[in-house]
Parts: C-alpha cells; structure tokens; sequence
C-alpha cells in the first residue's frame, strides 16, 4: 500500500540531512508505527509521504501512484492529520468539515453520515457550530481528525496524533484505527507513546539520524534485541538514550 524507497531529504537551511536514504514499505491493513527521538526525520518522512514536501531523492508510493508522477491520485487515497492542527480559525467547525468533504468530493449522503459518526465519536457535535477560532487545542485535533476521514481514506497518515486529546479520545481514535485496518485500510504514524505503539501496531520502524535502525513485528524487534525486552526498552537501547 505505501512503499518507500531511498527517501532523502537534506533542508538548504541549516544543511542538515533530515531523512538519509530510507526504505520500507506498509502492507495494507497494516497499524505501522513510525518512532525515534527529537529531530529524527518522522515529520519529514511524512511531509514527503503527503506530498507537502519534495524529496531530494527516492519514491514514494501510494498504492502503486508515485507522488512526483501521479500526485493527485496518490494524495486522493490519503487522510493525513499533522502534527499541529493548523486549521481555519475563521470558519465554524461544520464549514470547515464541508469544505474538506467538498475538497475530496464526497457526497451529500456520505458526508452527512460520516459527520454524524465522527462529530459523535469525538464528543464535537455541541460546538460544530462554533467558530474553530474559540476550540481548545484537543477539540481543533478532533476537527481536524474529522475532517481527515471525511473521505474514508485508504491510507491514513498522523503526526503524533495523540497529543493533546484527553484519554476518552485518545481511546475512540485508537478505536478508529483498529476497525480502519479491519475494513482493509492502512494506518501509519509518528507517535512517542510507546505503549500505544506497542500496543496497537502491526510493525514498528525506529528512525535515527534520518535514517531507520530497526524495523518489523514487536516479536522482530525483539528477536534482532536479542531478548524478551518492551518497546521501550528496545527504543532506548537502539537509539542510545
Ligand atoms: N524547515 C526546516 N528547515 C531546516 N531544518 C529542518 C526543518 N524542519 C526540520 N528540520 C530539521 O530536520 C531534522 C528532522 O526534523 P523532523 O521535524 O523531521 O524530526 P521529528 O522526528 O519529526 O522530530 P520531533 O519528534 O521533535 O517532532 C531536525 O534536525 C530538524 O532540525
């Protein structure tokens, strides 16, 4: 579903070389976890993967779409939730979920539907008629998590998206994850909760210095570990912390 090869990206700013040569690749129905320090490459990787930034080298592809090739088609499949909810503060949160359902084109019956589910789910559906400019941090995740599944994406992308929601949502996202996966789609993100990596994800990359140094099922990790040790074990050994 999402294949990743030789992915580089060094910023002209600073000369740093963000995400150093990284291959890999998420089968679908997949829960793949993407971990590593501060600074290592997971917001890179994913701006990439969502097409918001242009590798210097290396493919991206999206069910088969190279995103340099066919970007509309690839970006067509993604749901994607970054890392700070940058939303428009000016609009209420029903105009802004109607924009996004307009953006991906999604009929009136679906976006309906889905709305109802996701407002419901994520306890918004008393301020979808508020501004988003008066939304606490968590509510304008929400918003933005709901706006990402509008269009019932095939692979869906989140930057630490468990920042900032209270345990209750945290839960019902994982929840929509799981039941995500069940339906046949894919799920990939950055987090630094290892519990939940640990938990809920199918195979787990550890990236460092841009550049991945391990990668596979918690029973791998373990195994290339050489001992019966949890995630957060393995991650504070493999990046040296
Ligand atoms: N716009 C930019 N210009 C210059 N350097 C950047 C830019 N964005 C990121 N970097 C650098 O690239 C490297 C990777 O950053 P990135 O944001 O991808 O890390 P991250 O793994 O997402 O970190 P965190 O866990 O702190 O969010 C860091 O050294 C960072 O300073």
């Amino acid at each position: 579903m999402l294949q990743i090869r030789n992915l580089t990206k060094t910023y002209a700013k600073g000369g740093v070389k963000a995400v150093d040569n990284i291959s890999f690749h998420v089968e679908q129905g997949e829960i793949y976890g993407f971990l590593g320090p501060n600074g290592a490459g997971k917001t890179t990787t994913i701006k990439m993967i969502t097409g918001l930034l242009k590798q210097d080298g290396g493919t991206v592809r999206i069910n088969g779409f190279d995103t340099l090739v066919d970007p509309l088609e690839a970006k067509s499949k993604i749901g994607y939730v970054p890392d700070n909810p940058q939303v428009y503060e000016k609009l209420k949160g029903v105009e802004y979920l109607n924009f996004m359902a307009d953006v991906y084109r999604v009929t009136k019956t679906d976006r309906q539907e889905r709305m109802a589910r996701y407002l419901q789910l994520f306890d918004l559906e008393a301020a979808a008629g508020d501004l988003i400019d008066s939304y606490s941090h968590g509510m304008k995740q929400k918003i933005v998590l709901t706006g990402a599944l509008l269009h019932d994406p095939d692979l869906f992308v989140l930057d630490e998206p468990m920042v900032g929601l209270d345990p209750k949502s945290a839960f019902n996202l994982k929840e929509v994850m799981r039941d995500m996966c069940g339906l046949g789609k894919t799920v990939f993100f950055s987090t630094h909760v290892l519990e939940v990596a640990e938990r809920i994800c199918d195979r787990i990359a550890i990236i460092d210095k841009g550049r991945i140094i391990s990668e596979g099922t918690m029973e791998e990790l373990r195994a290339k570990a050489g001992r019966e040790e949890s995630l957060e074990q393995i991650f504070l050994e493999v990046t040296g912390a």
